[in-house]
């Protein structure tokens, strides 16, 4: 079975220039407080995407990150490229602002069935060609804490787009999916990231999984909401390996800078 190899670089402030795998970035912002990181992903972003009101939070929120700087200033410089979404959301005039800056706007408020991440991640499909679509990373700002049906939703665009590469951040962890199609590599950024970690099954039990690089390291055991799941785990080595036979939730703790 082929490694799938997984790395937080996107959290250092430049990443390596060998580093591997190679990826191209995507940056979705979501109605949620934005994290504090998010200029450094903004500027590691090459298409940047609010989803309906996290546009509200670029142009309310961004601002506060650059105290000392004019707002209507930092707003221009934090132009999306694209808001998609219901639109029931986004305030008029943050709907005109970013429309004014050259902000594609993209209102799909007849579709009720499909939430607006799931709608930015149908969009960033649509224009990525096959080719390019196992380099894409897509980077989801603000899609944890707060309600709880909004984080469950978040949750299973994971489970919907598996083979994607889809990693959901707020300030204090990231999660993303381990898919069973694969063997994987997590090559862990120790100074902006762990050293707390867990390892849920999503979906359906895990028969069996195996682990290196833990200090709860699991071994050919099996995983089940109402048995054992992996949580309050801790990072012991650089490169955390992860065998299973089903999708696994990856998480890992998020260190305050
Ligand atoms: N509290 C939250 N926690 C996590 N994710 C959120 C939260 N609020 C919104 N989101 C995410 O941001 C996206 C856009 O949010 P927005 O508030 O515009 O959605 P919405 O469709 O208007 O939601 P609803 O009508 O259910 O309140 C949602 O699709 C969801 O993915
Ligand atoms: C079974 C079922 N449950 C909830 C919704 C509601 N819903 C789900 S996504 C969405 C759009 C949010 O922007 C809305 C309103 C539905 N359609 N079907």
């Amino acid at each position: 079975m082929d490694v799938m190899s997984h790395s937080s670089a996107f959290l250092l402030p430049t990443i390596p220039p060998d580093h591997r795998p190679f990826l191209t970035y995507a940056l979705v912002l979501l109605n949620q407080r934005i994290p504090k990181f998010t200029p450094l992903l903004w500027e590691h972003a090459q298409l940047r995407l609010c989803a309906d009101g996290g546009a509200n939070r670029l142009y309310d929120e961004m601002p506060l990150l650059f105290p000392r700087e004019d707002a209507v200033h930092v707003r221009n410089r934090y132009k999306p490229d694209v808001i998609k979404g219901d639109m029931d959301s986004i305030r008029t005039e943050v709907l005109d602002f970013y429309a004014n800056l050259g902000t594609e706007t993209l209102d799909e408020s007849q579709d009720q069935d499909t939430t607006d991440l799931h709608k930015c991640i149908s969009y960033l499909l649509d224009i990525t060609p096959d080719i390019n679509k196992s380099n894409l990373c897509i980077l989801v700002a603000g899609a944890l804490g707060g309600r709880f049906d909004h984080e469950i939703g978040n949750i299973n665009i994971l489970c919907r787009f598996s083979s994607m590469r889809i990693i959901l951040l707020s300030d204090d962890c990231l999660i993303h999916l381990l898919p069973k199609t694969h063997h994987h590599e997590i090559h862990i950024q120790s100074s902006v990231e762990g050293p707390h970690c867990g390892l849920i099954p999503i979906g359906m039990p895990s028969g069996s999984t195996t682990t290196t690089g833990l200090r709860w390291d699991l071994i050919d055991r099996e995983m089940k909401f109402g048995g054992l799941i992996s949580t309050s785990n801790i990072v012991k080595e650089e490169k955390i390996t992860v065998r299973s036979d089903s999708d696994l939730l990856w998480t890992i703790s998020i260190k305050k800078s």
